[in-house]
Order: structure tokens, then sequence, then C-alpha cells
């Protein structure tokens, strides 16, 4: 995934509704969003945090379908909708015109008594701490053929984009919207067809220079987005790592029409330093007369079947079938591109088609990575970025300049892409606006998310924009019929390698699909108030997946798993909404969404950039919530409170009755035991079937014979209650990152901050700030806190001194009241909505909780396995999980389902 960074995090996967059309289809989500939300339990995560679902409002008066909606194509007009604000910077280039639009939303913060409370603890701020505020919202990336401006134009006017509270030069602006709009514009359609801008839309083009906004498109890119930057070689794609000290000085070559390139030396400092005319306009206009192609995406897709041998002149054809050596040149190499068709009675009609495109890809390929090497040459510089949509994201484009820039420089040089190859000068353009603060956007506040058509339809946009949740559904059962089949993996034909001297046939095949579904870029969630976590003891080297799915057999088998898994997780969704034909309807569109991610990441696993299992994991979550499923899990978390908050009680009479060693002993036991409440496990879910949750948790506890698997439970008790004389001091603050609903935070991590807090640790539960599984929530904790206390004093006193009860608790007839004022239980929002945690990016709160922090207790698999195992922090950490995976047990610890890691790191 991309953004899916090299200081880089796997940039996160997400659904935002259809890319291109995504807002459109967001903004038809509020309707049912209103109809919808009565009945639906606040969401924790309305917050800045709330990434996928604070919407607008859709104001659809004055809507117009405009021509038939039956026809191919009609345009919606929704002429009264804009969202909060809405910027837009466009590159109006020969070929294609690229759009980048931002969005804002309304930010509907819920400040309920835990947030404000929290606030006042730990005096979090908004993450923001420059003079000005950067607005959270979403940057769009959008591209249309210039031969086609007129639907730009109508879809600029139909999201209002030119009317998005614009005062002339700056951004944001609270001003009344302005009659003088402006709009920031590059490439040379911002001079030609400016008139028709103001006649048609009624703003003025701000013309911004080309080399300008490439450059300050490449350089945001470059030091902001995570795994923007890739090598492509002999069909094998990797992400660079750019380490932003040393970035400059680089070559910058955007294949357009025409090629730039620019030497570039820092920010707003370059010169260009070449170009060539041969370039994507030569591809695509030559390509076009020569095969009678009707597309850009249908040319190249010829070129997959082709065979440019019948038509270039080999060294072979020259040389008789020979080398030549002595130059270093074998029989397969291009002698002469085209040239076969001089020497033959041939005229075009006796050529394939698919041939001449292949030749001609090579050939203008070729030649741009050579002049690109030897520029690069000119100025000793090591690093060539290519941009520009004539790449197109197309392997064999790439492996075609890697390989000459590889060839000529012997190795020295390396040619890396840009995911968003195309959009340098319209994000430029975007960043001319002053003040917007999106050059101070660090890494850490960017969430890539991939919008539920992406692996259709890519960032282009074709027909009118999709109006509501209903049009979204109809899209999917119309366009996905067989998502719901997929449910083995997708076979993938091992990439041939083309061999560095012959470089034949195209290597990487089959890639590029008719229907422009090659764009793999996401919308942007610029998120101001995320933070890395101050504890990481090296967020450079931090990575937080443990299973990199690069590995295919990786890949494969965890697409079968979440696959196998979708139909049980697709029944509990559809009952959490009263399993109406809405909710199945919805589900099933659901499935075809999700399932088809899955597909396309099968069949490109770099395609959102570095993929990892957690990306997958919140993919899923993501695509739930892009159809309204918030909580599908809710009525089974209930369900297991309840029953696990019966046994509390008992389980506390228990543990007071232990010796100190042995309670600390029983509580770790507790935890590891109660972990297996895990509802995404496929294996757990067989076992609910087979008992009642206690009975479950009790047979789990039975099971937990030392030594575990991992097991460092010596060290940490020694840490804990020392040895022989040696009483340690107790930690400050334990920062806990509970998990599961039920037996797992009731009869496991409860207990266990319990403890804590009888020793003097001041405890504060980190929980996810979106549903996701059985994932017990920050906004559902305080209540379970609440139950709990009822029947425990220390709990009790120390969630009133964290503000989590209101005052009538403290009422409570127990004759017990502490003397001494207890330490606080508070309860934070890790800015999540996934089973894992990058901890790159946390919500503020968190990150002003872990100031103060000494320990650390990640718990359950997603967060302490799948993410985090390998993590280093500064001060202790301990990291607690059940296995349940088989496979996961074999390959991190080489053990069996149900095992349990223990594993206790002392600050390094
Ligand atoms: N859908 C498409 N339609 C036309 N050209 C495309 C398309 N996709 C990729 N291309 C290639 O991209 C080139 C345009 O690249 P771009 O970076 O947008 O440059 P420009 O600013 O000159 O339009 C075209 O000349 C063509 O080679
Ligand atoms: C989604 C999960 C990470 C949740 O585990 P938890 O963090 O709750 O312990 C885990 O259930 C999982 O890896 N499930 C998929 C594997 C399987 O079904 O076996
Ligand atoms: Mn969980």
């Amino acid at each position: 995934m991309a953004s899916p960074t090299t200081e880089d995090h796997p940039p996160h996967i997400g659904i935002d509704g259809i890319n291109e059309e995504t807002q459109q289809i967001s903004e038809k989500d509020i309707v049912l969003e209103k109809g919808g939300e009565k009945d639906m339990a606040p969401l924790p995560g309305s917050s800045s945090i709330h990434r996928s679902s604070s919407r607008p409002q859709l104001d659809v008066s004055g809507a117009a379908i405009q021509g038939n909606f039956e026809e191919k194509d009609p345009t919606i007009l929704l002429p009264n909708q804009s969202d909060d604000i809405s910027h837009l910077a466009l590159d109006i280039g020969g070929s294609l015109i690229k759009l980048v639009y931002f969005s804002r939303h309304a930010d509907r913060q819920v400040d309920d008594r835990r947030k404000r409370k929290v606030k006042e603890r730990l005096g979090v701020s908004n993450g923001s701490r420059r003079s000005y505020p950067i607005l959270g919202g979403r940057l769009h990336f959008v591209k249309f053929e210039t031969s086609k401006l007129n639907e730009c134009l109508d879809f600029i006017y139909s999201k209002q984009l030119h009317r998005g509270g614009m005062d002339s030069r700056c951004w944001p602006s609270d001003a009344p919207q302005s009659e003088n709009a402006v709009i920031k514009a590059t490439g040379g359609g911002a001079y030609k067809f400016a008139d028709l801008f103001k006649e048609r839309l009624g703003v003025s083009i701000e013309k911004e220079d080309e080399m300008n906004c490439l450059v300050a498109g490449a350089n945001f890119l470059l030091k902001a987005i995570r795994h923007e930057a890739f090598t492509h070689m002999e069909g094998h794609k990797e992400f660079v790592q750019i380490d932003q000290n040393e970035l400059f000085p680089y070559l910058l070559v955007n294949i357009g029409s025409g090629v730039s390139m620019i030497k570039v030396d820092g920010d707003g400092e370059f010169q260009r330093v070449s170009g060539t005319n041969v370039g994507g306009g030569t591809y695509w206009g030559l390509g076009r007369l020569l095969t009678k192609c009707k597309s850009f995406d249908e040319l190249l897709e010829l070129s997959q079947r082709g065979d440019n041998s019948t038509i270039d002149m080999l060294v072979g054809d020259i040389y008789g079938g020979m080398d030549y050596s002595k130059i270093g040149l074998s029989a397969s190499t291009i002698a002469s591109s085209f040239g076969k068709a001089i020497s033959e009675n041939k005229e075009l009609e006796d050529y394939k088609p698919e041939d001449i495109s292949l030749s001609l890809l090579r050939m203008i390929s070729y030649n741009i990575g050579q002049i690109a090497y030897l520029n690069a040459l000119r100025f000793g510089l090591k690093r060539i970025f290519f941009g520009g949509f004539f790449i197109r994201g197309h392997a064999y484009t790439m492996d075609t300049i890697s390989f000459a820039v590889q060839f000529w420089s012997k190795g020295d040089a390396q040619a890396m892409f840009l995911r968003h190859e195309g959009f340098l000068g319209a994000l430029g353009a975007f960043m001319s606006y002053e003040k917007h603060g999106l050059d101070d956007l660090m890494v850490h506040q960017l969430v890539e998310r991939f919008p539920m058509g992406a692996p259709y339809i890519g960032g282009n946009v074709h027909g009118p924009p999709l109006g509501d949740l209903n049009e979204k559904i109809s899209w999917m059962e119309k366009f996905v019929r067989k998502g719901t089949e997929i449910t083995a993996p997708v076979p993938m034909a091992p990439p041939a390698t083309t061999g560095l001297g012959g470089f034949e046939v195209p290597s990487s095949k089959g890639v590029l699909r008719p229907d422009a579904s090659k764009l793999n870029v996401g919308v942007l969630h610029l998120v101001p108030s995320l933070e890395v976590f101050p504890l990481l003891a090296d967020p450079r080297t931090y990575e937080p997946n443990t299973i990199d799915l690069s590995d295919h057999g990786e890949l494969e088998y965890w697409f079968t798993v979440l696959s196998e898994h979708l139909s049980d997780l697709v029944d509990k969704a559809v009952a959490s909404e009263g399993g109406t034909d809405d909710a199945k309807r919805r589900g099933d569109a659901f499935a075809r969404a999700f399932s088809a991610h899955l597909a396309r990441l099968m069949e490109e696993p770099a395609a959102y950039g570095k993929l990892g299992l957690a990306n997958l994991l919140e993919l899923r979550e993501e695509c739930l919530r892009e159809f309204h499923f918030f909580d599908a899990y809710r009525t089974i978390k209930q369900r297991e409170n309840e029953a696990s908050l019966a046994v509390l009680p008992d389980l506390l009479l228990e543990l007071d009755s232990m010796t100190e060693d042995m309670r600390l002993l029983t509580l770790i036991e507790g935890v590891l035991a109660a972990n297996i409440f895990d509802w995404g496990s496929r294996a757990c879910v067989d076992l609910y079937h087979k008992g009642t949750i206690i009975e479950i948790y009790r047979m789990s506890r039975k099971k937990m014979q030392r030594p575990w698997r991992v097991d460092d439970f010596d060290a940490f008790k020694e840490r804990m209650l020392g040895s022989g004389e040696r009483k340690p001091q107790p930690h400050k603050r334990a920062l806990l990152f509970v998990d599961n609903s039920g037996a797992d935070i009731v009869l496991g991590m409860l207990p266990l901050a319990r403890e804590l807090l009888r020793r003097g640790t001041e405890v504060v539960l980190v929980a996810n700030s979106l549903p996701a599984l059985n994932d017990v929530t920050a906004m559902e904790l305080p209540d379970i806190v609440a139950e709990a206390a009822k029947h425990c004093d220390i709990l009790r006193g120390a969630a009133e001194a964290g503000g989590l009860l209101v005052d009538a608790m403290s009422n409570i007839q127990d004759g017990y009241k502490e003397d001494t004022p207890s330490v606080p239980l508070m309860v934070v929002e890790n800015g999540c909505g996934s089973p894992c945690i990058d901890l790159r990016q946390v919500s503020s709160e968190l990150a002003a909780a872990a100031k103060d922090a000494d320990l650390v207790i990640l718990e359950g698999m997603g967060r302490s396995l799948h993410t985090n195992y390998n993590a280093k922090f500064k001060c202790d950490a301990l990291k607690l999980a059940m296995v349940k995976n088989q496979r996961l047990a074999q390959k991190l610890v080489k053990g069996n389902i149900y095992d349990c890691v223990c594993r206790y790191e002392p600050a390094s």
C-alpha cells in the first residue's frame, strides 16, 4: 500500500467511495446517514480521527439529470452542492488534464466527557503547532483527456470545486465565496483555455510555471508520501526509502506529451537541463496512426501481445544471427527500431498492430531512458525519478527505462518511478496556494485510502458522479458480478525474466488491464492530529508489519484466510443491521468490493504501496464502513461484556486471596487465556459453537501451563516485584493497548490494570477510535469500567481520579473510602479503526499520554504479533497474545495454534 514510506510507513489501505467519483459517492452517503444514524450508537471516532465517515450533508436542491439516465453517461448536476471547503488546482497538458482537489468536511467532533477529561489531564493539543492550522480533509486525484475538456468542466461544476471559499491567492478562507474566484493552473492549457474557464465557470485561471510545479509536486511527494518512489526491474517492483536529508540532488524526468529533464537541487532550486520531443504524445500519436487504436490504453494493451523482432532490426539480423560481442551487443539487441520495415516488401497492413505498438513503446522508452542517463552523467546525478502519464504504471515501460539507465550507466545510476506519476504538476499548482500548510505536512499526518472502485477504474472519470449509497451498491452489482465468487487465490504467472542482455519480450505481461485500472493512487486523507508514538525507540527504522506480504506464499495464504472468513463476517454485519433486505444488499456489495480489492492485490501486491497483513485487515474494516456497517460485532460485544462482568467479582475475590507472586502470574495467565475471544480468527469462531463464554474461558485458563511458547514472565516479574530484598520502584504510568471486548477486556486486562493501580502506577487504557471486529473501543470503555468499578474500590477510586466516572458513582454504599487519593485510570483513543496498530500514526491523545509513560503493554494478535512484534520502545514493553492461527504460530514462534506469547523487553 502506498502511502501505503520510507521514513515511511506502509500506506493505509482504505476505502473511500469511488476515487474519481469518490466525492460524489460520499456526498450521498450522507443522505443515508441522515436516515440511519438515529438508531446507531454514536460513532466513537466522529472526531478528527474518524477518518472515513465524517461527511457533509448533500444538498440536492436544484439537482438535475442531464440527458436520459438510461443513456450511457448521463450527467447529474448538483448545483448547490459543495463541501465545506474544496480547492482545486489543474495541470492542463497536451494530452491530459490533471486535477488535484481538496475536500474538507465538517468536523463532527464528539466532545464527550472522556475526551474533555483526557484533554484536561494530559494537556492534549490538537496536533497543530503552527501559527495557522493545517486543515484536515482529503486530497483527490482525477484526470481527464484534454480533448474532453467539457467533461472536466462539468465535473468541476457538479462538485462546485471552483467556488470553494477561495479568496484570491490564499486558502483557507472563511470569507464568503468570492465573485473573483481564482483557480491555480499550470500546463499549456492554463493559457489556452483560460477564457473558456471564465466563460463556463466564471473563474479566473492563475497561471503557475510548469517546471516550478513539477518540482514542487515531486518534492512534496518524495518527502510526504510513504512508498511514493519505487524501482521496477525485470518485472519486480520495490519501494525505495528516501531519506529526506539525502533527497537532493536528483534528476526529474517528466514524460508527458513531450519530455522535460530537470536537475533538482532543493525546494524551488532547479534547472531544466534537457528534454526531448519524442515522448508520450509521440507514442500515442504515431501509435494511433499506425495501429488504428482508439485509446491509449488499447495501444498499451496491444503491446503486451507483441513481438518487436518482426519489425525491429536486431543485431543478429545484421550479423547473420551472431552477437557482436566485441562491443557488447547480443544478437537480440535492437540495432535499429523499425529497421526491418525498410528491407522487406511489406506494407503497414502486413505488420501486426501488436508488434508495431511494442516496437514503438520500446523505441521511445529506451530512448528516453538513454537521454536521461546522459543528463544524469552530465551532472553527476545518481538518482533519476521518472514521472508523467506516459509511464502509466506500465511494467514494461518501466522495465525498459530501467534497463536503459542500468545498461548505459553500468549500474551506477538508478531509475525510480513515482506512484503519483502524472500528478506532479497539478500537485505543485495546488501547493502554490499560499498558506495552505500543505508543504508543512508530515508523513505521519497523511493516510492514503483506496476507494471502493479503485480496483476497477483507477483515476479516470467516466460518466456521472455516483449519487448515493444505493447507486454505489448498484455499481458494485453491475461491475463486480463475480466478486463473492473469489474464494480461492487468483493464480499469478511467475514473473518471467528478460535477462539483462537479452531483453526480448515484455516480462510483465497481463498486468495492464483495458479498463484503466492501473492508476494506483488513492485518496490522501490529511489528518493533522495524527502523531508519531513518542515512545518508539527509532521511528525511522520502525516497521509495523511483522508479515511482509510481498512473499507470494504468505499473500496467498492470508488471501485465502480472509476470503474464507468473508461469509461469516457478512452474516454478522447483516445481522448487526437488523438483517433487513437493505442490509443484505449492502452486505453483498461489501463482499464484492472487498473481494475485488483482494483480487487486485493478489494480481499486483504492491498496487497500493508496500503491502502488509495489517493493511489487509484495515482494508476489510474500511470496506465495511464504506457500506455503512459501522459496528458489525456490536451485539456480540455487548453479550460478551455482560457475561464477563457477571463473573468479574468472583475472579477479583480469587485474585485477592493470593500472594503477590501468585497473583501476578494468574493475572498474566488471565490476559493470555481471555485473548481467545477473537472473532477475527476462523479457529476461534468454530470453537465458540462448543460452549458458553465462561466455559471457554475456564477451559482456556486451565491450559495455561508455563513455559509459554515465548515466556519472559520471570524477567517481567522481577521488574515488577523485585527479587529478594530489592523492591523496585513501581512504574509511573502504564499504557495498556487493549484488544477485544468481553472476557478479554473484563477478565483479562482490567484485572491487570487494577494490579498496576494498586501498586501506584497510573494506567491509561488505549483502545480503538473506531470499531474493528470485536475490539473494544475507547467510546465503549468508560461504561465497561464503570460497571466493573461497581465491584471494585480500586477501579472505582482510580476511575474517579481519572475522570471516567460521573460523581454519582462515588455514592455507592460499601462503606469503603480510600484515605489516600487514588492514582488515575484513564482511557484514550489510539487513532485507528483496525485490529492492528501502526505506531507512526496515533491520536494526539495517545501521544500526550505517552509522554510520562514508562511501561507499554500491547495485547492481542493484531497489536502485538501481526504488528509491533519486533517494535522496540524507549520504555519497558510487554507483549501478550494468544496465537490463534496455526501458520502464524509456526512462522513466528515455531509453535502451534493456541500457544501463548509473553515477551518482555526492558527499555532500550
Ligand atoms: N488515457 C490516456 N489518454 C491519453 N494519453 C494517455 C492516457 N494515459 C496515459 N497517456 C500518455 O500520457 C501522456 C500524457 O502525459 P501527461 O503527463 O499527462 O502529459 P501532458 O501534460 O503533456 O498531457 C500521453 O501523451 C500518453 O502518452
Ligand atoms: C484479526 C486478528 C488479528 C484479531 O486478533 P486479536 O488482535 O483480537 O488477538 C486475528 O483474528 C487474525 O489474525 N485473524 C485471521 C487469522 C485466522 O482466521 O486464523
Ligand atoms: Mn481483536
